[in-house]
């Protein structure tokens, strides 16, 4: 089995797509807004700002995560160096030789370090415009021996990321009106809490309009934070549309993952997105899923059941249970938290 990249380069001039790769809705006839865009916030003031400052950015959080489940996140402090470091990497990943990249094919859902393609091959009906490279950074830390330097700029590169989550996880808890860090020890998040790395390659494709990047998902953690290679191709959808996220230069994209609707019990949305390609380059996105550890019972916070005398819209589930069922299903534009509504 080819992997995308394989596949386009292995061709010459690739002219049409093979026919396991067409989708057979094309997703060009969906509705695609232009006009609205997915609300920013600045990362600076709420580590630093002032009192009032941070108040209003933590409303804005409350905002964006109810009605959007997705930001841009500006002024963080990732370094551009670093950022940059990562893309080369990834290339340079990518190019090795497919018998080097092969060592990685993993089979399983948590083995340390998976390259493979499209989202589960034994699964999908469609094979998706994608490669990808998986790994486990945290709590163990693993990475692949190379491309050198790789290890480095990608231990840094996810630490990072923690940091910048665990800061947004604390906003958010408030902007529920909970104390700020009861998400973080409710769920146990920290030295133990599971990240995985997700770095995705959608070489370009002759026909674009016909593939699928990524299908219609939703992410299974508390918080995902993107950034990629300066080419767009993500689309959220928002009200009955799919909204592309233009993102400027040296942001993140962060959106709400399944656990946090669980623990918000529905109050902020793990909103359904996807990922669509184009003829002209290889996009490349990188990802870190932040969640909490792997045994924690993920549920709705018991504080925001009793204030919204309501009852609990989801059942109680391990994170590492969850990540198994979403792998089991395959990615149909339903999130997989319909599996655990109640
Ligand atoms: O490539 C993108 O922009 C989206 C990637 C994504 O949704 C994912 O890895 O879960
Ligand atoms: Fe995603």
């Amino acid at each position: 089995m080819y992997c995308v990249k394989e596949l386009v380069e292995s061709r010459g001039c690739l002219q049409s797509v093979p026919s396991n790769y067409v989708f057979p809705e094309n997703h060009d006839d969906c509705i695609i807004s232009e006009e609205e865009t997915i609300p920013t916030i600045d990362y600076s003031l709420l580590t630093s700002g002032s009192p009032e400052q941070r108040s209003k950015v933590i409303h804005k959080l409350g905002i964006a995560c109810r009605e959007w489940g997705f930001f841009t996140v500006i002024n963080h402090e990732v370094p551009k160096t670093l950022r940059d470091e990562m893309i080369k990497a990834t290339e340079k990943f990518f190019d090795l030789s497919e018998e080097d990249k092969r060592e990685y094919a993993g089979k399983k859902l948590f083995d340390p370090i998976r390259w493979g393609t499209s989202f589960n091959v034994k699964v999908d009906k469609t094979f998706f415009w994608r490669d990808y490279l998986k790994v486990q950074v945290h709590p163990q830390f693993n990475a692949p021996k190379n491309p050198p330097g790789f290890s480095e700029a990608l231990e840094e590169y996810c630490k990072k990321n923690r940091e910048l989550a665990s800061e947004l996880l604390k906003g958010i808890s408030a902007s529920l009106g909970l104390e700020e860090s009861y998400l973080q020890k409710t769920l146990n998040v920290g030295s133990n809490s599971h990240q995985l790395l997700v770095i995705n390659m959608y070489p370009p494709c002759p026909q674009p309009e016909v593939v699928m990047g990524l299908p219609p998902h939703s992410d299974h953690g508390l918080l995902t934070v993107l950034m990629q290679n300066g080419l767009g191709g993500l689309q959220v959808q928002h009200n009955g549309k799919w909204v592309p996220v233009n993102l400027p230069p040296d942001s993140f994209v962060v959106n709400v993952g399944d656990q946090m609707e669980i623990f918000s019990n529905g109050m902020y949305k793990s909103v359904v997105h996807r990922a669509v390609v184009n003829g002209k380059a290889t996009r490349i996105s990188i990802g870190t899923a932040n969640g909490p550890p792997l045994d924690t019972v993920v549920s709705p916070a018991p504080e925001l059941v009793d204030r919204q005398n309501r009852h609990a819209g989801y059942r109680g589930i391990t994170y590492k249970q969850y990540m198994e069922l979403q792998q089991s299903n395959h990615l149909d534009g339903k999130s997989c938290l319909t599996h655990v509504r109640i």
